[in-house]
């Protein structure tokens, strides 16, 4: 396929795993997100997400995003990014993302809030 699909199993540098339904005619998805490593030290379970991307009869190139609704915290974090495919057609997810944590107190909310790059790559 010479377009990005976002369907299917994927991973990044931090040992996460994704794996991304099917999307459907308006460009929503969901699907689970598998962290290996936590801002907080609880236990790690899967966490739903759910995003839209842009249809891709108009991009190769897609723009999308998603929310991780974490199961062992009160944070979320919010992913945008790009679908890129080289000239061998293998596809890499180029994201930035927000991480929110619960924080107790208004006076503290300016550390609430992390932000990074993060590039996925099928498995
Ligand atoms: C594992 N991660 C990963 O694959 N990221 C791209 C970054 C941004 S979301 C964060 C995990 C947050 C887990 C929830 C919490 O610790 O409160 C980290």
């Amino acid at each position: 396929a010479r377009k990005c699909i976002l369907s299917g199993l994927w991973k990044n540098e931090l040992g996460s795993n994704m794996t991304i339904s099917a999307v459907n005619t308006d460009g929503g998805f969901t699907g689970l997100y598998h962290t290996a490593v936590t801002a907080t030290d609880k236990h790690i379970r899967v966490s739903p997400l759910k995003g839209s991307q842009k249809p891709t009869n108009q991009r190769k190139q897609l723009t999308f995003g998603f929310t991780v609704s974490w199961t062992f915290s009160n944070s979320m974090t919010v992913f945008v990014g790009q679908c890129f495919m080289d000239d061998k057609g293998k596809e890499t997810l180029k994201t930035m993302w927000l991480l929110r944590e619960e924080v107790s107190s208004p006076g503290d909310d300016w550390k609430a809030t992390r932000v990074g790059t993060n590039i996925f790559t099928r498995i």
